[in-house]
């Protein structure tokens, strides 16, 4: 495989998802190849394969460098003499839609015959990318039928094909379509086929060899042999076949043989590129590969999303099949933080696909993160029917995903040519990087023999926003973009050149029309992220020598005082120097944290009002909560020595170690036993529901270590559902789903995180209520507000009306 991310990712996507789930549906004209989609006797494979022939028969090497050669001119040459039909504009059209700046239409080009062949029965024409476009137009120079056999012979030269190579490439072109009527009257009179086009041998769309083998045996069709082309000295198959005798053809008799020279010389016609390309290694599937992967920060700020798809090849898998994929993670720091839903998640298949010569399948990935400890990289694993497993790696790097910068697709929006972007960036970075957006769109060209848009590049400063929990907003604004704006491609980029975090190449024809609202945590959690990782720090560095300065005054050493532990603070006592747990991604304090330089006692006190417990760490650290993890235990107080970063007269623990206090007040301690709570007023208790992929509330999400039913309740005021999930999760709603069914109060058996007699759903399942008396307009499902209309455009799209 490939190193993934990279940049022959587009491309080798376009070239293997050929049909089935997730398509890339470039074949839509080409497959069968028997399609005419231009209307009939127009062979679009066949128009394919002539159009990067002649935008390849343009180049030059007058002695120098070569120049043109397969670079996209062709669509600077529709009105050229050598290009008559058409066909070219009709392929370039097409093959605008995938033109970016990860494809360029030389490669698309290029593609085209890969794509072409195969569907027509023939050989794999292997595909290297790395194509630059030219800016204009090419020299004249496609061989035309009325040439000598002596100026063919110069023309291919010119292209760097020798006599030999010049028979079979046009062997292996005349073996599907044909000539046309209207373009070609000398060969082919008016009126004298069926559907305007005589074909070139007696299997019009199948790539086989008849083109030879019907020459060699006299009984040719093939308008550029024989009849009225012969008078008018354009028959010039004949000449370029007969040059050396024939010996070529004959070679090409077999059909085996013919397939692979095929390979070999198409193959060789689209790498004619100009010197200064570098052309890839032929684009091979990847045997797993992650498709599509995206980092949102999810509503309340406290977890991010990763979803997207990994894509399976099961071209070999004889007899066997993949029947699910584990993704392992490491946390931001390469560490295994990964909170209490571990490091680890399981994707059962969704759908297959089908390349020329491969199969896929594909599993979907969704998987909530804990946004303290974040992503950095992962693995994964495919499980095979048979029970045997294999890891892949990304040849050694693990597959790379960053959470520096993160595009939030739901806040972004797109509406008639304008964009507005949304960012998420990481606040160690905030503040210390540019944040730019970079687009890069397409506008079409006014002139109609100019197929393909201009793709244009764009840059804007996105400007800084809110701060959210440990991500501050970034937005920017573009308008303008017209009518492909739904074509841009959109990065979002922080900091610049080689170290630069960016989340790139996301599809503006992914984000809605409304930017949907963030559901953002109160300004008092905005905080930086927390190394989970904390190098230990031995004693002597953080020995203080403080000195008390005043301006105007001396220096007074004597004056300085030394650090000491606080045994009280407000309604609060010291417990003493506790660990932080054992448990990979717990915290000795779950409930809210907040990293800043000037850490003192007294202002992580202030941010954790509310709260029974806080403790200061590592000098700049501070955590909340209502309860002490299981698993954090108590050591000597000198463990916790290093001084609090906002004063050198305080300790603020040290690493993994907790200044833990707790109030002076009573902690109410759970009474009763875990069970079912029937009313949480004002909610009355429904059910155990099914999760959905998609979820089966959809108002809101509001995650917490603390998660009581209580809290949701009051969390989903003015929501019609709440349900509660996984122990800690929280989802609001005005309706459920249809999709979600009741199920056994028995899978609904996860204990609240912050109420261990209460059930908060489980793995999937959603302890569900309803409010007692609903608003009269709230049901099951919403009430539309609207009457529908016909949608006269859904860009890029309009209505045709209902058809039959
Ligand atoms: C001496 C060189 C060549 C000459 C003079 C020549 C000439 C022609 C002509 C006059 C047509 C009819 C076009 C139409 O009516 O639409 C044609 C069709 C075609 N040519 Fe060539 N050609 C040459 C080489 C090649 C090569 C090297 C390839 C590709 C490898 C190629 C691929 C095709 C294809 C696929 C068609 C059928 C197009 C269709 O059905 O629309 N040709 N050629």
């Amino acid at each position: 495989d490939p190193t993934w991310p990279n940049q022959i990712d587009e491309l080798e996507e376009i070239m293997y998802q050929v049909q089935g789930y997730r398509s890339r549906q470039f074949g839509g004209t080409v497959i069968p190849c028997s399609s005419q989609a231009s209307g009939p006797g127009r062979h679009n494979a066949a128009e394919w394969l002539r159009a990067a022939f002649h935008d390849m028969a343009t180049t030059t090497i007058a002695g120098g460098p070569r120049r043109g050669g397969l670079d996209g001119s062709l669509q600077f040459e529709i009105t050229s003499s050598d290009n008559i039909g058409p066909a070219f504009n009709t392929t370039l059209k097409f093959m605008a839609d995938y033109y970016t700046s990860r494809s360029s239409i030389a490669d698309l080009l290029a593609l085209g015959v890969y794509y072409s062949v195969r569907s027509c029965g023939g050989p794999v024409v292997p595909f290297a990318s790395g194509r630059i476009d030219a800016k204009q137009a090419g020299p004249i120079g496609v061989p035309l039928p009325q040439n000598t056999a002596f100026t063919f012979g110069q023309q291919f030269q010119r292209m760097g094909f020798d006599q030999t190579e010049m028979i079979q490439v046009v062997a292996c072109g005349h073996t599907i379509g044909g000539v046309h009527e209207n373009e070609f009257p000398q060969i082919v009179p008016i009126g004298s086929t069926e559907n305007g086009e005589a074909p070139m041998d007696s299997t019009v769309a199948v790539f086989d060899n008849k083109v030879v083998t019907e020459y060699i045996a006299g009984n040719t069709t093939n308008p550029m042999v024989v009849g009225p082309s012969i008078r008018a000295t354009r028959n010039s198959d004949f000449k370029v076949f007969n040059v050396d005798g024939n010996v070529t053809v004959r070679a090409m008799a077999e059909p085996e043989t013919f397939s692979s020279v095929c390979a070999t010389v198409l193959r060789k016609m689209i790498e004619v590129v100009p010197d200064e390309v570098v052309l890839t290694d032929p684009i091979q599937p990847y045997a797993v590969k992650p498709v599509d992967m995206q980092l949102t920060l999810n509503p309340g700020a406290t977890t991010l999303q990763l979803s997207g798809l990994i894509r399976v090849r099961t071209t070999n898998f004889a007899g066997d099949s993949a029947e699910s994929v584990l993704l392992t993670y490491k946390d931001r720091s390469g560490g295994n933080n990964c909170g209490t839903r571990g490091c680890t998640y399981t994707a059962t298949v969704l759908g297959a696909t089908q390349g020329f010569d491969d199969t896929f399948v594909w599993f979907p990935i969704n998987l909530e993160i804990p946004a303290s400890s974040g992503i950095s990289s992962f693995t994964l694993t495919v499980n095979m029917a048979s029970g045997t497993s294999e890891t892949y790696d990304n040849n050694g790097n693990s597959y790379p995903i960053q959470d520096a910068i993160l595009m939030q697709k739901p806040q972004s929006c797109l509406l008639q040519g304008k964009l507005d972007i949304v960012a998420a960036v990481r606040n160690d970075l905030n503040g210390s990087v540019p944040v730019n957006l970079h687009l890069s769109y397409k506008t079409p060209v006014a002139d109609p023999n100019r197929p393909v848009p201009t793709l244009n590049d764009e840059t804007v400063e996105m400007t800084r926003g809110n701060c959210v929990g440990l991500y501050t907003f970034y937005t920017a604004s573009y308008e303008g973009l017209g009518d492909l704006d739904y074509a841009t491609k959109i990065d979002v980029v922080a900091g610049t050149g080689e170290s630069a975090s960016r989340d790139a190449f996301n599809a503006a024809s992914d984000i809605g029309a409304n930017c949907v609202t963030f559901d953002a945590p109160p300004p008092s959690l905005c905080s930086r992220p927390v190394d989970p990782d904390p190098p230990v720090e031995t004693s002597t560095s953080v020995t203080v020598t403080p000195t008390v300065t005043s301006p105007g005054t001396m220096t007074s050493t004597a004056a300085a005082e030394t650090p000491y532990h606080r045994p009280t603070l407000g309604n609060f006592t010291l417990v003493g120097c506790n660990t932080e747990p054992t448990v990979a991604g717990a915290r000795a304090l779950a409930g809210a944290s907040y990293v800043y330089d000037g850490m003192t006692l007294e202002s992580c006190m202030t941010n954790c009002t509310g709260f029974y417990y806080w403790g200061t760490e590592y000098g700049r650290e501070c955590y909340c909560g209502n309860k002490l993890h299981a698993s954090s235990t108590n050591v000597t107080l000198d463990e916790c020595n290093m001084v609090c970063s906002g004063d050198e007269t305080e300790y603020c623990g040290a690493g993994d170690r907790l200044e833990l206090y707790v109030t002076t007040g009573p902690i109410p301690t759970p009474t009763g036993t875990l069970a079912i709570k029937p009313t949480v007023t004002p909610y009355l208790r429904v059910g155990c529901y099914e999760e959905l992929p998609s979820r089966a509330l959809t108002g809101g999400v509001f995650p917490s270590n603390e998660m009581t039913l209580e809290l949701c309740a009051s969390n989903c005021d003015g929501f019609t559902y709440f349900g509660t999930e996984y122990g800690r999760e929280c989802y609001c709603g005005q309706f459920i789903d249809a999709r979600s069914n009741v199920t056994d109060d028995a899978d609904c058996n996860m204990p609240c995180a912050g109420d261990e007699t209460e059930y908060c759903g489980g793995s999937d399942r959603l302890e569900m209520y309803r409010l007692i008396n609903p608003p009269t307009s709230t049901s099951m499902m919403p009430t539309p507000t609207v009457v529908p209309t016909h949608k006269p455009t859904v860009p890029p799209y309009a209505f045709q009306g209902c058809w039959n």
